[in-house]
């Protein structure tokens, strides 16, 4: 029987960290090809370029230096040579890239190819929804997606810190197939059939990190900062509930939903580019570009499509914490509104007869 092959399309902070699993585990297990291809757009690096360089110290100096990577990973500038015989396709770069870079794959690579979205965002779709990242994979290059995601700072993984994560897939024969390919004593997987739910948390507790950050750089304290990360997870779950019903309240307790929240709320660079918006008054792009040496935020992004979808349906009022922190972003609100905005959130006015209600 053939061997199964990889390719890794991204090599930013989370791709060369997942590149470090990939590459280990598919050297080690027998069924994988030892070379595992990684798509890395090409950039020059003092005089050379990064793929060179990759493929000469094993080290992704740019996105995420200070770490070898197995000799087995093979950096490639081309996506379609990269992708074109691959039978696992790993996508994993910002996700504002996607659609330009699936329509490069286009009837490229192979039809018996499956999927593993791990990015977090949304793209907007037409009518004024949103569109999940793993369907439009699906959509365009017609192959199954799955999803991983999780509580999961890229460096901290890269350090072989422990940690776990969640796959997100409906096919069973699937699911063992992607758990051993990422699975390490360090990095523990819990496979989930709430693939939607799974790759919606990813994606939406970064507008939450934002608004930690606010409130961190606001220096409002740990109180003031836990009740935003526990309306940003309400909103989450008000979210899927009301756009994508069928799903789980189990799944937000898994690495995907209320670890990466937290992780992301303490560690993350969204966290850290809105604690400076606030101290600096410089805007998000400045910061991105200042603070993140070429890497990518996705919260902001991601908290304009979802107030366009919000907007579009008239429900900015139903998800006051991501409206505040989508206008904070963009400069309609200060960020010292954001707490005004949330004093009368739904979940305080929800519960008349003195209970809560989920
Ligand atoms: N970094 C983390 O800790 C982490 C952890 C889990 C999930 N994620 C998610 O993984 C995804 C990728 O994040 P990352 O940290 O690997 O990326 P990153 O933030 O390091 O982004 C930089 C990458 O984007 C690439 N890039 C820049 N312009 C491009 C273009 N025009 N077309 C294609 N690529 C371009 C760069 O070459 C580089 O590889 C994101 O959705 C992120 O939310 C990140
Ligand atoms: O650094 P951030 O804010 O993009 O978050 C990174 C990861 O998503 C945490 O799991």
């Amino acid at each position: 029987m053939s061997k199964t092959s990889v390719c890794i399309v991204g090599s930013g902070n989370w791709g060369s960290a997942i590149a470090k699993i990939v590459g280990v585990n598919a050297k080690n297990l027998p069924q994988y090809e030892d070379r595992v291809t990684m798509y890395v757009f090409e950039e020059m690096i003092e005089g050379k370029k990064l793929t060179e360089i990759i493929n000469t110290t094993h080290e992704n100096v740019k996105y995420l230096p200070g770490h070898k990577l197995p000799e087995n990973i093979v950096a490639v500038p081309d996506v379609v040579e990269a992708a074109k015989d691959a039978d696992i396709l790993i996508f994993v770069i910002p996700h504002q890239f996607i659609k330009g870079l699936g329509a490069q794959l286009v009837g490229k690579i192979r039809p018996t190819a499956i999927g593993l979205s791990l990015i977090k965002g949304f793209d907007i779709a037409e009518g004024g929804g949103i569109e999940l990242i793993s369907k439009i994979i699906t959509k365009h290059l017609q192959i199954p997606c799955a999803v991983l995601m999780g509580a999961n700072l890229a460096n901290e993984v890269a350090e072989e810190k422990f940690c776990e994560t969640t796959i997100g897939v409906k096919d069973k024969k699937m699911a063992p197939i992607l758990r051993d390919l990422f699975q390490t004593p360090n990095f523990r997987v819990v496979v989930s059939d709430d693939v939607d739910a799974v790759e919606i948390c990813g994606a939406l507790k970064n507008i939450v990190a934002c608004g930690a950050g606010f409130t961190d750089g606001l220096g409002l304290g740990d109180n003031t900062k836990a009740a935003v990360i526990r309306l940003g997870l309400m909103e989450m779950i008000k979210f899927v509930d009301v756009f994508y019903p069928g799903s789980k309240l189990s799944t937000f307790f898994e690495s995907c939903g209320v670890a990466d929240l937290i992780t992301t709320c303490y560690g993350g660079r969204n966290r850290k580019c809105s604690e400076a918006f606030v101290k600096t008054g410089k805007s998000i792009v400045e910061l991105e570009k200042e603070m993140l040496n070429g890497q990518k935020l996705q919260g902001p992004i991601t908290a304009a499509e979802v107030n366009h979808m919000l907007k579009t349906r008239n429900m900015e009022d139903k998800f006051p914490l991501f409206t505040a922190i989508h206008k904070i972003c963009v400069g309609e609100i200060k960020p010292a509104q954001m707490i005004d905005c949330i004093r009368n959130h739904p979940e305080h006015m929800d519960c008349s007869d003195g209970f809560a209600k989920l």
